[in-house]
């Protein structure tokens, strides 16, 4: 039997609150795709992973509380962008490191994530896919909040231009990588699951 949770000193936040614009404006953790939830996908996923899991989100609180350990909500309701809810994340994370994941990612397996993992560090670690830092799919120490709130007083608002001042580690991805594909309209939710993909 394996000790749970696998990723011992390690929170994870799903990142659901944002304005899903390209979906019709519908709160993406909850559009459907191959009969679950895009969240319950990931859900599913990560929930062996951590003691710790909190997602970000600002509608459908209730239906979201049943599947964390925490919730964080935007302080205001302008839809600022992924970085305010890594900054929340960080704020309650229980852990000494906090992994970042989006909620509409449901190709992700363990085994990426344990990649991810192995580089938990002082330095943040990123996925790197065709040349494209990918910060949010990302492992952040926690001590390194106070370095990111200081660049978001300064009006930081990108993940990705946050992360890259704090001299990441990258992770290098084969060009052909599924694992990390975003739905991000409507037109994806027709895609197949691959053939390794299972259900429970
Ligand atoms: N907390 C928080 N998360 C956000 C915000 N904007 C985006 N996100 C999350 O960041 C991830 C990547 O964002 P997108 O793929 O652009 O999702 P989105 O912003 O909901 O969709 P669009 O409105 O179509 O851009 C998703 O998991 C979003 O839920 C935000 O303002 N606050
Ligand atoms: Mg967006």
């Amino acid at each position: 039997m394996p000790n749970y949770p696998l990723f011992s000193n390690c929170s994870i936040v799903l990142l659901a609150g944002g304005r899903g614009q390209r979906m019709g404006g519908q709160d993406k953790g909850w559009v459907t795709w191959q009969g679950h939830a895009l969240i319950e996908h990931m859900q599913r996923v990560v929930r062996p992973l951590t003691d710790d899991l909190i997602i970000s989100c600002n509608r459908n609180h209730e239906r979201y509380q049943h599947l964390a350990d925490q919730l964080v909500s935007d302080p205001n309701q302008d839809f600022t962008g992924p970085l305010i809810g890594i900054l929340s994340a960080l704020k309650v994370a229980r852990h000494e490191y906090l992994m970042v994941l989006p909620c509409d990612a449901p190709r992700i397996d363990q085994a990426l994530l344990q990649q991810l993992y192995q580089q938990a560090g002082e330095r943040p670690a990123l996925f790197k896919h065709q040349g494209h830092w990918q910060p949010l799919f990302s492992i952040i120490a926690t001590a390194q909040l106070s370095a990111l709130e200081q660049l978001w007083q300064a009006g930081e608002r990108s993940p990705k231009h946050a992360l890259l001042q704090l001299n990441p580690v990258a992770i290098h991805c084969a060009a052909d990588e599924q694992r990390l594909a975003n739905f991000n309209d409507p037109s994806v939710l027709q895609q197949p699951l691959l053939i390794e993909d299972s259900l429970c």
